[in-house]
């Protein structure tokens, strides 16, 4: 009877997550062509459109121009991807190679890139004669542009090696061009490629002219106008420029119109000149401080977690160990701040032993984590990253260790829980990586690593509406066996002083102690994690000082037992080599733009 009741209340909180996340019409119903919904169902599983598809398909269908500002994992692919397949494919006579490119989807990384790219292919199945392709910065230049001679119908891109096509590619065919997509457009700007989409807008002929009048802009016959999408979860002062550079009287979806509205009639002045842009401007201004709008699904359960720094590795192994032993068969991404440091992790994960136990038992010895790691992260080779990402979706169990490159857009199926071991710095980052679980309704869990000194960053968090609760870490540190060592009988001891904690630490330092590749990749590690905490930006650099941390602390975090002077030296070394070689090279304000974009571009 209890076991019935139970069942009820599940499946009636199912159905509710259900009616937020799916709308209650058909895919057909919406004006797709019947063999793309059959292609929907058949290739994809989808039986029915999510609200945002509910909502945005018809519109695109239409013609007009679109801003999308949805949750992460809300089905915006599919959203703009079917009404361009359902033209494409009505179109009479029927669309050759030779015609070249219809539709340009722009995205910010190669998985990305990738990722859109496999959903074409499905939905594309049984419309053979509409071509699907990719180009991306790290693939060979000659194949790609013999791919586009052959022509490319539907074309998803990143924008450099798309604007060096536009420019050296005499054969890549773009006359016909009605669609430019903006998938991930914050993704797009915050990497710093605004410049190369306002020269890939003027190349195309595309770039909005707001001196033009209004009444010339919209008067041009439907049929050969370029209709442009751009799609964010978030929105900022960046995004709106491209909004305004890219899109002609856009019609906004997932924008709360009320909000609007009152921004708008907060400024009488502004009530008067009531452009789209303008108010999406004042929506911008008035969403907060930092003018960013942020949304969640509601099922997602956000905490974080206050470690001193000496015990963060400590505490994130027992952390992932808990996880995987309460739910063998689960996904887990742990987000870090650099290459080197998602490396070093990778290695201590994948080789580390313990419980401590005699050398006669040696055989018995277990892997601390029995789970399967994976890396991904920007310093790796493309057919690595293809494989790891590749790997990672399709198995039932598994944890990747990460940069940034996987935090926008990425969608992997079935990630349970979301890990920020570094801290993301920008809320926007924060999004975004929560954004990789409870996807489409799915159960999900956040878990943010702060230092007692960054403690500061939840008021940031909460400025931009993102509420946290504790995570109880002395209960977890409790549940964990002590193979001999006494129990503490104060109930408050201390996450440093508690047995579990410094068993472990002790175990990791003497495991790195001899094993010098380990070592090495610590030592890496701890050089360009310091480097890349001074890299916080604006007012973040209060609450992330370096000078606030202690060094040997943050040594400890990559278990290494070395006073910080040693690594501490070879640290400073470095930096006065790099001052010295930038003095030399007169390092330009230019030079300094070109360097924080690559550095973004190699997480
Ligand atoms: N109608 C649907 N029915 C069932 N599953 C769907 C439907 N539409 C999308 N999905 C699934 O939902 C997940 C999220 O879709 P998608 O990646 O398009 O979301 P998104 O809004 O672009 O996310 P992000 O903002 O993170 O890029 C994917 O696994 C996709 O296969």
């Amino acid at each position: 009877m209890e076991q019935n009741n139970m069942n009820n209340v599940k499946s009636k909180a199912d159905n509710n997550m259900n009616s937020q996340v799916f709308a209650s019409c058909s895919f057909s119903s919406l004006g797709l062509h019947p063999t793309l919904c059959d292609q929907l169902k058949e290739r994809l599983g989808f039986e029915v459109p999510t609200l945002v598809q509910a909502e945005a398909i018809p519109v695109v269908l239409s013609g007009r121009h679109v801003l999308v500002n949805a949750a992460t994992g809300t089905g915006k692919t599919v959203a703009y991807l079917s009404p361009i397949i359902h033209h494409l494919q009505n179109s009479n006579p029927r669309i050759q190679r030779s015609d070249g490119t219809f539709a340009l989807v722009l995205v910010p990384t190669h998985e990305l890139c990738m990722q859109v790219y496999e959903i074409l292919l499905k939905l594309l199945h049984r419309f053979h004669w509409i071509v699907p392709g990719y180009i991306m910065g790290g693939e060979n230049r000659s194949k790609e542009k013999a791919r586009l001679r052959k022509g490319i119908s539907i074309l998803v891109a990143t924008p450099g090696r798309l604007l060096d096509h536009l420019k050296n590619t005499s054969s890549f065919l773009h006359t016909n061009l009605r669609w430019i997509i903006f998938d991930e457009a914050d993704r797009i700007l915050e990497l710093g490629f605004g410049k190369d989409i306002e020269q890939i807008l003027t190349v195309l002929g595309t770039k909005q002219d707001k001196s033009v009048s209004k009444e010339n802009a919209t008067s041009r016959t439907p049929e050969f106008q370029t209709q442009n999408l751009l799609l964010s979860a978030t929105l900022n002062e960046k995004v709106n420029h491209l909004a305004k550079i890219s899109l002609e009287n856009p019609v906004m979806i997932g924008l709360d119109e009320k909000k609007i509205q009152q921004n708008v009639n907060d400024d009488h002045a502004v009530s008067v000149r009531s452009d789209v842009f303008d108010r999406l401007g004042e929506y911008s201004k008035g969403l907060s401080a930092s003018t960013e709008e942020y949304k969640f699904p509601s099922q997602l359960v956000q905490r974080y977690i206050k470690v001193p720094c000496g015990s963060r590795l400590v505490v994130l192994l027992s952390i992932l160990k808990h996880l995987f032993e309460r739910e063998a068969s689960q996904k887990i991404v742990v987000f870090f701040s650099t290459c080197d440091a998602v490396e070093f992790h990778y290695s201590l994960i994948s080789k580390f032993h313990w419980p401590p136990i005699s050398q006669s038992e040696v055989e018995l010895r277990k892997m601390f984590l029995g789970c399967k790691t994976l890396r991904l992260h920007g310093n790796m080779n493309h057919e690595d990253r293809k494989t790891t990402f590749q790997t990672f979706k399709t198995e039932k169990s598994a944890l990747l260790l990460s940069t940034d490159v996987s935090a926008r857009g990425l969608d992997i199926p079935k990630v349970r829980c979301i890990i920020q071991y570094d801290s993301p710095g920008e809320a926007t980052e924060y999004v975004h990586r929560v954004g990789r679980t409870a996807r489409l309704g799915e159960k999900g869990d956040s878990l943010l690593f702060l230092q007692p000194v960054e403690i500061d960053y939840l008021k940031d968090l909460e400025n931009h509406g993102v509420m946290l609760t504790e995570y109880p870490l002395l209960k977890l540190l409790e549940s964990f066996p002590l193979y001999g060592l006494k129990r503490p009988v104060k109930k408050f001891v201390s996450v440093e002083m508690h047995p579990w904690v410094l068993s472990l630490q002790k175990a990791l330092e003497s495991f790195i102690s001899i094993e010098s590749t380990v070592r090495k990749l610590a030592m890496d590690a701890f050089w360009s994690w310091v480097r890349a905490y001074t890299a916080h930006r604006g007012e973040l650099k209060q609450i992330f000082m370096v000078k606030k941390l202690h060094l040997g602390h943050v040594a400890k975090s990559f278990a290494l037992k070395d006073q910080p002077s040693v690594v501490n030296k070879s640290f400073q070394k470095q930096i006065k080599k790099r001052k010295r070689d930038e003095k030399q090279k007169g390092h330009s304000k230019k030079r300094r733009l070109e360097i924080s974009k690559s550095y973004a571009l190699h997480r």
